[in-house]
């Protein structure tokens, strides 16, 4: 199975959201990570047939998806960022519903949207309105109606906006547990969503991926750059990438990356995927 991008380009007006974009994708979890406005929902979107690139393609087992989208979306689920939800369907009803649209019989819509509300946790709230749901509980109830046609492609926009800690391992395991044959590509601002259960991190910036690789090749990336140290004096540091401060009694407890030994006693701390993701965010930012 490969779902592949030919050169895919997208630009809005001047600005080139996605540059020529190459990349293959086989069963396994890729966790795409990017600020806000990177292109990950415009990646998305067009991965999953909603948008169209400018030039490019993708290929879904080596057939333009373009050329037969009905055919793709039988083998997607789908979960954007802005997903509508029918507030006075149960959340029962809403799965029937769109099992139904996506060509399943009642009978196996009703089975299908009962046993994913049981693997997604809802189950005791599935005869109650949406409009009763908490965000956390939409969230999941999106996931779940992504599954409805057992699809070999789950694309999620932001999947694990709303929901609290707990949900969040809830969510992990789910994705885990659902990966051993899919391409599961899901979008995120929040790296430990996907540090753990990513077989690859994408980092979409400048149009394309900066970086790409297992969690712990990416780390390599950044080893022995980055630094902590305190001071009292932040702003001889305002040229550094700093990472995170924290105020002490002390002074300001910074953790910068740099390639140079910044002085001030730093120690040089074992990188994180967050050190690695917010050093190209605040790098982006310096540049704007
Ligand atoms: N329909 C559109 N028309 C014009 N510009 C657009 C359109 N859609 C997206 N953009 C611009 O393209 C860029 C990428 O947007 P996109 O929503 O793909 O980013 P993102 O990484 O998903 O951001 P976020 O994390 O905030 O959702 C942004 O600068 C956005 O303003």
């Amino acid at each position: 199975m490969e779902l592949a991008l030919k050169g895919v380009t997208k630009k809005y007006g001047e600005k080139i959201v996605l540059d020529q974009m190459t990349y293959s994708f086989s069963a396994g979890v890729y966790g795409l990570l990017g600020a806000n406005g990177a292109g990950k929902s415009t990646l998305l979107n067009i991965i999953s047939g909603a948008n169209k690139p400018d030039s490019g393609t993708v290929l879904f087992n080596d057939t333009k998806i373009n050329d037969d989208l009905q055919q793709y979306y039988s083998a997607l689920g789908f979960l954007p960022q802005d997903f509508n939800y029918y507030p006075q369907f149960t959340g029962l009803d809403f799965l029937i519903y769109l099992g139904l649209l996506k060509g399943l019989t009642k009978n196996d819509a009703r089975n299908k949207g009962t046993e994913l509300l049981e693997l997604v946790g809802l189950a005791d709230v599935k005869n109650k309105k949406i409009k009763a749901y908490s965000g956390g509980m939409k969230q999941r109830l999106g996931i779940a109606q992504s599954l409805l046609n057992d699809p070999p492609i789950l694309i999620l926009d932001e999947p694990t906006v709303g929901l609290d800690p707990e949900e969040r391992v809830r969510f992990r395991n789910l994705i885990s547990s659902l990966s051993n044959d899919k391409i599961v590509i899901l979008s995120t601002h929040i790296v430990s969503d996907i540090e753990y259960i990513a077989d690859e991190v994408l980092i979409l910036k400048d149009g394309d991926f900066k970086e790409r690789g297992t969690a712990s090749e990416l780390l390599t990336t950044i080893a022995g750059r980055v630094w902590e140290f305190t001071t009292t004096n932040r702003s001889s540091f305002t040229e550094y990438n700093v990472i995170n401060q924290k105020n002490t009694i002390a002074g300001v407890v910074l953790r910068v990356v740099s390639e140079d030994n910044p002085g001030n006693q730093a120690k040089q701390v074992e990188p994180t995927l967050e050190d690695l993701y917010l050093y190209h965010f605040n790098s982006e930012r310096k540049a704007q």
